[in-house]
């Protein structure tokens, strides 16, 4: 590095001046810092995005497209770029935000590293064009690429789950929400709708947000009820919307492409709607009578039997099932099932999930 004076041995001890940085050198240099050191930390965040793709989802596209960024950044770091590291005088790498330290779920993990990318590349965008003219667009492609990877991992995750899911818990409302939640959950459980139809808003959101959380806390999927605007405002993974709540097509712009919607179905018709307008996943019932949904008639198990030749999309057959009948459901066809009193009635909710995945897990798995 130049320095302004120094002793040269050449001019026996006397003292040189030579020329010091320029201005524009040293904010060339400090661009080459903030530039390297960018560099690193999209690459990082993307190699652990990568790991979860590869390992966790086993999804060669996803873990794919983060080697592919990871290279295309890797072009850009060039020696010269690296040449201006200067890691002990750096001050930020001391600092760690607390949640740093402890993340809740793989969810928040990853939320945590798309940030963390999608802030460098937009630096790298902004600082980029003062190195080369062709880094500024560079980067800006890359960080719209970042954030379709994030939606479609997120996407892909949630259908993962849903598939994945053969117990599906409707809650009621109750003092015990979220113990029962909880119990359920340490049972295996894997999919929780927040359906409280007389509560108001205020209490809906304290509530959603709390079991949100908790569902999110142990990998679960989280569903609101009938309400598209809560669902949103708790980050939730869907909705489910009944034949008189919202068309698919609206929900579905609201909460675009990567968000589960289920709809309600009591007969073959409503089922095939369902399906052609874009839903996720159906319930299908109620296959008894309930007082959970009182003055609905039962759609019969012979409905189930039809869900089970003709659904395409995952289906749950809900309605009066506890872990007396629910191998008659089974036996009709049903691999799926959603229930209210069972688990939120439970003495045991834990002992009851365990049960009655016992009973769904013994049919073969989804190919
Ligand atoms: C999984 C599942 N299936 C059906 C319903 C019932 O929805 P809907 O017909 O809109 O009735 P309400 O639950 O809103 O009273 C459901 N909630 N979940
Ligand atoms: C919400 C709903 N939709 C059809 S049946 C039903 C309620 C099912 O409740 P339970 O499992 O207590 O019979
Ligand atoms: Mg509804």
């Amino acid at each position: 590095m130049k320095e302004a004076g120094y002793y040269d041995e050449s001019t026996n001890g006397v003292v040189v001046m030579v020329e010091p940085y320029s201005q524009k050198e040293l904010i060339q240099q400090v661009v080459y810092r903030i530039l390297d050191a960018n560099l690193d930390r999209a690459r990082e965040g993307l190699r652990i995005i990568e790991e979860w793709c590869r390992f966790g989802l086993n999804n060669a596209q996803l873990s794919g497209e983060c080697k592919h960024l990871r290279q295309e950044i890797a072009v850009w770091h060039t020696t010269e770029l690296r040449a201006a590291r200067n890691t002990p005088g750096d001050r930020g790498t001391e600092l760690t935000h607390p949640q740093e330290e402890q993340r809740s779920s793989v969810k928040s993990l990853l939320q945590a590293n798309f940030c963390r990318v999608q802030e460098a590349l937009r630096v790298l965008e902004e600082y980029g064009k003062l190195h080369h003219p062709n880094m500024g667009p560079a980067f800006k492609q890359m960080r719209y690429r970042v954030y379709t990877l994030e939606s479609n991992l997120m996407g892909y995750q949630r259908q993962q789950m849903l598939w994945r899911s053969r117990l599906y818990l409707v809650t009621s409302p109750t003092e015990t929400l979220l113990t029962t939640v909880e119990a359920a959950l340490k049972g295996g459980l894997t999919l929780v709708q927040y359906r409280d139809k007389t509560a108001d808003d205020s209490l809906r959101l304290e509530q959603a947000t709390k079991l949100c959380q908790l569902c999110h806390s142990y990998g679960a999927l989280f569903v609101v009820n009938d309400r598209v605007d809560l669902a949103l405002a708790v980050d939730a993974d869907g909705v489910h919307l009944g034949q008189q709540d919202m068309p698919i097509a609206t929900a579905r712009q609201l909460l675009g492409p990567q968000r589960l919607i289920g709809r309600s179905t009591t007969n073959p018709d409503e089922m095939q709607q369902a399906i052609a307008e874009g839903a996720d996943y159906i319930g299908v019932g109620p296959v008894y009578e309930t007082p959970t949904k009182l003055g609905k008639a039962a759609a019969g198990l012979e409905y189930v039997s039809y869900a089970a030749a003709n659904s395409s999309i995952p289906w749950f057959a809900i309605g009066g099932i506890d872990a007396n009948n629910i191998n008659d459901a089974i036996d009709a066809g049903a691999e799926r099932v959603a229930v209210v009193r069972s688990l939120m009635q439970a003495e045991q909710p834990t002992l009851v999930t365990q049960y009655l995945l016992s009973q769904l897990n013994r049919i073969k798995p989804e190919t």
